[in-house]
């Protein structure tokens, strides 16, 4: 038997339906049959945490009656699930998913009678898509003559920050994890672990921020000293472009943790931003793989990034729903104290800058920021800030971004960047370059995104030979 240790990840396409889940179960099964001890981390089906978000609304909105019917159809979903899947009405599995539903409806009633729904009774709320899929994975995997055991993010040993909706694993997790899980391994058991959430050191749930379920994997991958981490997709890994935007988009056979890390920042949709931070001190490969083609080598992500002569850039991406925030005022943003209480506002906002650009003649700061924190930034700016100071908001922004090593002392990429930009006629709102040059951002009007990320993608040859070195 081999001593390998795999952590697979499924999410929510991969866990939509029976037809879905057993399809996965059926993965991680043959590798367990080829003798690998496999650690099983699962998201909600597909749609459902958009769903329970929804609901949690509604609720605080006082419409009870709407957050019911939600409720009552996402219970049939996975109670269909659980049917297809061969679990009889007096099962474990139908029990469990009935006492997990009425402990939902509780929560969301009493969001109701309070007309209240903090970050942490929203994480509560949101969390129950990813603890309801637990128990059919676990079914999935018996019916296929596997021992599983499910258990929720905190069961598992993720313990996390108070930061609700956005946690951060806390050092003690690693070996909570290890103490957790070692000894169903041990005994021959898959654990099959709720992704995207953890608990605080009191036991309240928190959540990862949206798409966690990959962090979920590699934190349990990091503590487990996992052999490799698998995150199953509905591609063939990580692409030169989103294929459903660029259809010549091809598969990146190896990135560096960097790169994915840039990537997944700006925008590409196939990975948690933080999901390779566990990864980088052990050097645990990420491999992300398609679930309908289990034997095509996906993407290998890995310390080392690999680049090829001739293609600096492995990727294009971009994230759509930006607002620019100009702050302006002559004379005044030289100040250090001014700049400085312009970075505190939004600090105390915790609003994530996307880019920042500032003039040469200090009369003007350009903050990105995504377009639901927008108004967050220019109240905090409006209250925090010296009277002197313009602030204006600009929507329907989007930031495109190139990423990859091999751009790194290499001359001439930005001159191809705005090249292609100038051919679709794309007016450039702001710029900027890393100065780990793993990528050049440039923020362009939204509705010129797709036609620019289709332009940036043949100028650099995307849709060729990007990785085959
Ligand atoms: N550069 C990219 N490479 C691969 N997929 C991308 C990229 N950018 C965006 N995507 C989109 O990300 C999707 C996969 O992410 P997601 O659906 O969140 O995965 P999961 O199956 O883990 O839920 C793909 O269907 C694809 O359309
Ligand atoms: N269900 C959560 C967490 C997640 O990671 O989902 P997915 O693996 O389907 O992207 C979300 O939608 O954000």
């Amino acid at each position: 038997m081999s001593d390998t240790l795999l952590v697979m990840k499924y999410g929510g396409t991969n866990m939509q339906d029976a037809r879905a889940i057993r399809h996965s179960a059926t993965l991680a099964a043959r590798s367990i049959q080829e003798g690998s001890r496999v650690v099983v981390v699962v998201s909600a089906m597909a749609g459902v945490t958009n769903q329970l978000l929804q609901i949690a609304d509604a609720a605080q909105a006082g419409d009870i009656a709407r957050a019911n019917d939600e409720i009552a159809a996402m219970r049939t979903r996975h109670f269909t699930a659980a049917q297809e899947l061969g679990a009889a009405p007096d099962s474990d599995t139908v029990r469990e998913l009935r006492e997990m539903h009425e402990t939902l409806r509780q929560a969301v009633y009493g969001v109701y009678l309070l007309r209240e729904l903090t970050p942490r009774s929203r994480d509560l709320i949101v969390a129950f898509g990813e603890r309801l899929s637990a128990p059919l994975m676990k079914l999935a995997l018996e019916q296929l003559g596997q021992r599983a055991h499910h258990l929720t993010g905190g069961e598992a040993g993720i313990v996390t920050d108070t930061h609700f909706g956005n946690a951060r694993p806390l050092p003690g997790t690693y070996g909570r994890i290890k103490d957790r899980l070692s000894g169903l391994l041990g005994a021959g058991v898959t654990p099959v672990v709720s992704g995207f959430m953890g608990e605080t050191e009191k036991g309240a749930i928190t959540t990862l921020g949206r798409g966690g379920t990959d962090f979920s994997a590699t934190i349990i991958g990091k503590a487990l000293s996992a052999t490799e981490v698998w995150g199953w997709k509905d591609v063939d890994g990580v692409m030169s472009a989103d294929p459903r935007v660029v259809k010549d988009a091809r598969n990146i056979d190896v990135l560096s943790y960097g790169e994915v890390m840039e990537l997944a920042y700006f925008g590409a949709k196939v990975l948690h931003p933080l999901a390779v931070t566990p990864l980088q001190d052990s050097g645990i490969p990420l491999r992300l793989k398609n679930s309908s083609d289990p034997d095509f080598a996906g993407t290998l992500v890995q310390a080392e990034p690999r680049d090829e002569a001739g293609h600096p850039v492995k990727a294009v991406t971009a994230i759509r729903n930006v607002s620019i925030i100009n702050v302006s005022g002559a004379g005044v943003l030289g100040i250090p104290e001014v700049i400085a209480s312009v970075f505190d506002a939004i600090a105390r906002e915790n609003v994530t800058l996307l880019m920042v650009s500032q003039s040469s003649s200090m009369s003007n700061v350009s903050l990105a920021v995504q377009t639901v924190d927008a108004e967050r930034t220019l109240n905090a700016l409006r209250a925090g800030v010296s009277l002197e100071l313009q602030v204006e908001q600009q929507d329907n922004v989007a930031v495109l971004a190139i990423v990859g090593s091999g751009m790194r002392g290499q001359k001439g990429v930005s001159a191809r960047l705005f090249t292609a930009l100038a051919a679709q006629d794309v007016n450039i709102l702001m710029i900027s370059q890393g100065s780990s040059e793993l990528n050049i951002s440039v923020a362009v009007e939204a509705a010129h995104v797709d036609d620019a990320t289709r332009s940036v993608h043949a100028a650099f040859s995307l849709g060729t030979a990007v990785s085959a070195g």
